[in-house]
């Protein structure tokens, strides 16, 4: 089997007394993977305990060797999220929040440049989030989610609020990322359009596991 760009082991996630996940070992090989589940199943849980964005037990390492535990911050640089629902502080601009993003995240700024134009982000990133609707945060969360150098990208339920010309970008940025090597884990509880993009595999969670077709 190929090296795995994500491999879990014993990761347990609890919030409070209640256990949502425990999974005793799971490993990923490249490719773009559907991640399913109904609601409540704990699929967005399981991608911010991935991104190591929330506590949990248990250890994760990219590409074989890049540890949760013992370098959580390039731990951190070789995964992306995009949340469901992306939430800013209200005063920023969008601006603000790709500057701080190539800043930390590094990247080629260029790149970011022309996928903001084509998701049309570039038309209102000097406005305070504020004013952005549900679709023109999304668009700005997803551009985040292309920052830096990742392994992994991580889609939470990229599929809604944007509209058709988005989702085409957006279709073709997925596709040409994983040529290049990066994957993608995507949740969307409508099935992933086949003819555009190839999925190397559909991941179930539920009873707290997650299973790999
Ligand atoms: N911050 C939190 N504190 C306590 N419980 C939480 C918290 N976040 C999520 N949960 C619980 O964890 C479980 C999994 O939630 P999660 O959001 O991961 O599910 P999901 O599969 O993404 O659901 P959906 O398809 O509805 O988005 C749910 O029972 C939810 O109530």
């Amino acid at each position: 089997m190929p090296e795995p760009v994500i491999a879990l082991r014993e990761v347990k996630k609890n919030y409070q007394d209640v256990n949502i996940l425990d999974i005793a070992r799971l490993e990923l090989p490249a490719g773009i993977y559907w991640l399913q589940g109904e609601n409540g199943a704990g699929k967005t849980t399981c991608m911010k305990v991935m991104a190591g964005l929330i506590p949990f037990k248990g250890e994760i390492l990219l590409q074989d060797n890049v540890s949760s535990r013992q370098h959580p911050v390039q731990f951190r640089r070789l995964i992306n999220y995009a949340e469901a629902e992306p939430f800013y502080p209200s005063f920023l601009t969008g601006r603000d929040l790709l500057e701080l993003y190539l800043r930390t995240k590094g990247g080629d700024p260029e790149q970011i440049r022309a996928i903001s134009e084509k998701l049309g982000v570039h038309v209102f990133v000097n406005n305070p989030v504020s004013s952005y609707s549900s679709g023109m945060l999304k668009k700005l969360s997803l551009l985040l989610a292309f920052t830096g150098n990742p392994a992994l990208i991580l889609l939470d339920e990229p599929l809604i609020t944007i509209d058709t010309r988005a989702l085409a970008v957006l279709y073709d940025l997925i596709r040409e990322y994983n040529a290049k090597g990066v994957s993608f884990i995507i949740t969307s509880h409508q099935p992933l359009d086949a003819e555009e993009v190839t999925i190397t595999g559909t991941l179930k969670v539920a009873h707290k596991n997650i299973t790999l077709n």
